[in-house]
């Protein structure tokens, strides 16, 4: 099947200055890009006063603690984990993960994300639900080691690789997810990376996201986080995508230099919870390459990747005094290109370019806030939001259009929502 996006202001984030223009998608890839094009097409999307750029990737998530959104604010994430989300993950039933995944997917799809990555529990059913919503996603089984059953967990997690790698027409890769230095001992953490190094699959964690954790891993190990994995191999060989990284010094930035992968900056769950400001300038500067990402809408709340966009730069003109740092481009560059370099999944998406898959958004900037049109790099930056999507492609099927979800029941999702989610954290 063909579908022609005619006229709207192609922003192919390569090196091309935005221009007014039409796109062509034959099946699940962008065949031609040009000022006008005049084949038929079977379907015809009019992209007038709309702009097309490449779908935003989140790189870091737990979908299903969309069902946690609100529950339990303004507590340090050590006690927000242990007390309150701990708890209410182990009341989840496989139901309940597979209506959070599907209510993270919805409010992701109606702001623009066409792709994300997620390391969570009960994975076959988020891959479920990722193959019904039509999205792209690298999916991870979270393996912490704190108590006995890691043997389950660890088949489960090689149970979802073996299982949904390449599932989906391709939409759905997995990781392996060792969680984070502070839950994952020496040990298995060496097992994990020797098999991702075998098998050829990505590795995802969380690095350095709190105070708190350095202090931890100092008293248990007398290395910071980032030493704890660079001596563990972390960085030699496999794929890794790092969540967070707040806390690196000029040395761990070192250690990090000869990484396959990157870091997912997640500025404002790193905000709202306090955690600090990670180096992702100083990081870039090293030749590390950057994502975006929300992390789960239990701590940031919304999974508007704009909001992050926003953050991000703000952060480091703060950070450096210095509103020159950086700029809206490289800012959108991480939320497309440079996740997608995190999912391994850059061969296919994160640009509009001929041959890749069409992973594409339509943004209505026919919006006071959205005018005038100097310059659209910063308005995409500085004052889009989610809502401002009219249109959501992903592997060239439409999955909205017109703000209505296609592959998604609305009514019957928040009706859903609405039962499970005042179970789940009763009492807690
Ligand atoms: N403990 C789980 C596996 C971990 S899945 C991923 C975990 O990451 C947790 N998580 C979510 N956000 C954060 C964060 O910001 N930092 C650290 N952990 C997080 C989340 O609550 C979830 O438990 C088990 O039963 O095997
Ligand atoms: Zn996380």
């Amino acid at each position: 099947m063909k579908t022609l996006i005619k006229g709207s202001t192609i922003l192919t984030m390569g090196n091309e200055e935005p221009y007014i223009g039409d796109i062509l998608i034959d099946g699940d890839r962008i065949a031609d890009i040009q000022s006008i094009i005049s084949t038929g097409a079977d379907v015809i999307i009019h992209g007038g006063g709309m702009a097309a750029m490449p779908g935003l990737i989140n790189a870091h998530q737990h979908t299903p603690m969309s069902l946690l959104r609100g529950f339990s604010d303004d507590l340090k994430l050590m006690d927000w984990l242990n007390q309150k989300m701990l708890p209410a993950e182990a009341r989840m039933t496989p139901e309940d993960i597979y209506w959070g995944a599907k209510l993270a997917m919805a409010e992701m799809i109606k702001s623009g994300t066409t792709a994300f990555a997620d390391m969570y529990i009960h994975m076959n059913e988020i891959a479920a639900a990722v193959e019904e919503a039509g999205m792209r996603a690298s999916l991870t089984r979270g393996l912490t080691f704190l108590e006995n059953d890691g043997g389950r967990r660890m088949s489960e997690a090689l149970d979802l690789v073996r299982h949904w790698s390449g599932a989906a027409e391709g939409r759905i890769t997995t990781m392996l997810g060792p969680h984070s230095p502070y839950t994952v001992p020496p040990q298995p953490f060496r097992e994990l990376i020797e098999l991702a190094e075998q098998e050829d699959i990505p590795l995802h964690t969380h690095l350095a996201e709190t105070k708190e954790e350095v202090i931890q891993i100092r008293e248990k190990y007398n290395q910071t986080p980032t030493e704890y994995l660079y001596h563990l191999g972390l960085f030699e060989q496999a794929h890794v995508l790092l969540a967070h990284s707040v806390h690196l010094n000029r040395r761990d930035i070192g250690y990090l230099k000869s990484m396959r992968g990157g870091v997912s900056h997640n500025p404002v769950s790193n905000l709202k919870l306090g955690c600090g400001i990670a180096p992702i300038k100083d990081m870039a500067d090293q030749g590390i390459t950057i994502g975006l990402g929300t992390d789960g809408a239990g701590s940031a709340t919304t999974l508007d990747m704009f909001e992050e966009i926003r953050a991000a730069t703000w952060l480091q003109k703060l950070d450096y005094g210095d509103p020159t740092k950086l700029p809206a481009m490289d800012a959108l560059r991480m939320a497309t290109a440079g996740s997608a370099q995190l999912l391994r999944i850059a061969h296919e998406v994160g640009t509009l370019e001929i041959g890749k898959k069409a992973d594409i958004i339509l943004i209505d900037m026919r919006k006071p806030h959205l005018q005038p049109i100097h310059n659209l790099h910063s308005l995409l930056a500085y004052c889009a939001n989610g809502a401002d999507v009219d249109t959501t492609i992903v592997n060239g099927k439409v999955l909205m259009q017109g703000r209505q979800l296609l592959t998604i029941d609305e009514d019957e999702l928040l009706e859903q929502v609405s039962l499970r989610s005042k179970r789940i954290v009763e009492g807690i």
